[in-house]
């Protein structure tokens, strides 16, 4: 790799995980357990993590809406590593066709990451789960399967809108769009990146938390 070549660097996008970390309502929360301490005699610390797979930042496969969908372990990871472009929809209260055909995306787009309000809140360290987040419409999945977007990211714990019906993520999973939910976009500026998405390889689990990282380059376009 030459000089120019090196990475600028390196922004992580994913929530970090925590015991009482903020989780879906119905969700059985996130715990970190202590199964062995030094502080109790044992020779090492060892942890268990108790949460479901929809905790923080994750992605959900077929299998989450659809029964012998496909699971997280049969998603390609050249999906999930690759340009991305990320937007801004900060005065979005939610996001219609018409929010997305308003940004005017290249026609290469694969993969996209809104940012919209959100991630200003988590910025800001609500401390409770806002069933206001914004999200995607129906008619947005409609509108990114024309498209062919092949991933979408959101900034809140689901890709829906907390009273909608459960037809956007099965319109995107039916499809084979991978959605990447809990991402946490604040201060990222709109634009080209290279998308490292890489979920625990959880073997026939509809959801896996996914460390998601964007990294920008110095001098070469992705
Ligand atoms: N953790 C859960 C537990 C029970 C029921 C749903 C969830 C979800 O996380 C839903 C998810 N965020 C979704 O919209 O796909």
């Amino acid at each position: 790799m030459s000089q120019e070549d090196k990475p600028d660097h390196l922004i992580d996008i994913s929530l970090p995980l925590f015991g009482g970390m903020i989780t879906w309502p119905d969700s059985t929360g996130c715990r970190l357990l202590p199964v062995r301490q030094i502080e109790k005699g044992d020779c090492v610390n060892v942890s268990r993590l108790d949460c479901d797979v929809h905790t923080g930042t994750h992605i959900d496969a077929p299998k989450h809406h659809f029964r012998g969908g496909h699971s997280v372990d049969h998603i390609p990871l050249d999906t999930l590593v690759g340009p991305v472009l990320v937007c801004h929809l900060p005065d979005a209260r939610m996001v219609s066709s018409k929010e997305l055909a308003a940004l005017a995306l290249p026609q290469d787009t694969r993969r996209l990451l809104l940012r919209t309000s959100n991630s200003e809140r988590w910025a800001k360290g609500e401390s409770g789960f806002f069933p206001d987040y914004v999200a995607l419409t129906a008619d947005a999945a409609r509108w990114l399967i024309d498209h062919e977007v092949r991933l979408i990211g959101m900034d809140y714990l689901s890709v829906q809108r907390y009273d909608d019906g459960p037809l956007t993520h099965q319109i995107l999973l039916e499809a084979g769009v991978v959605i990447l939910e809990g991402l946490n976009l604040a201060g990222v500026s709109p634009g080209h990146y290279e998308l490292l998405c890489l979920p625990l390889n959880l073997v026939g689990a509809e959801a896996a938390p996914a460390r998601t990282i964007l990294r920008t380059w110095k001098n070469s376009k992705i």
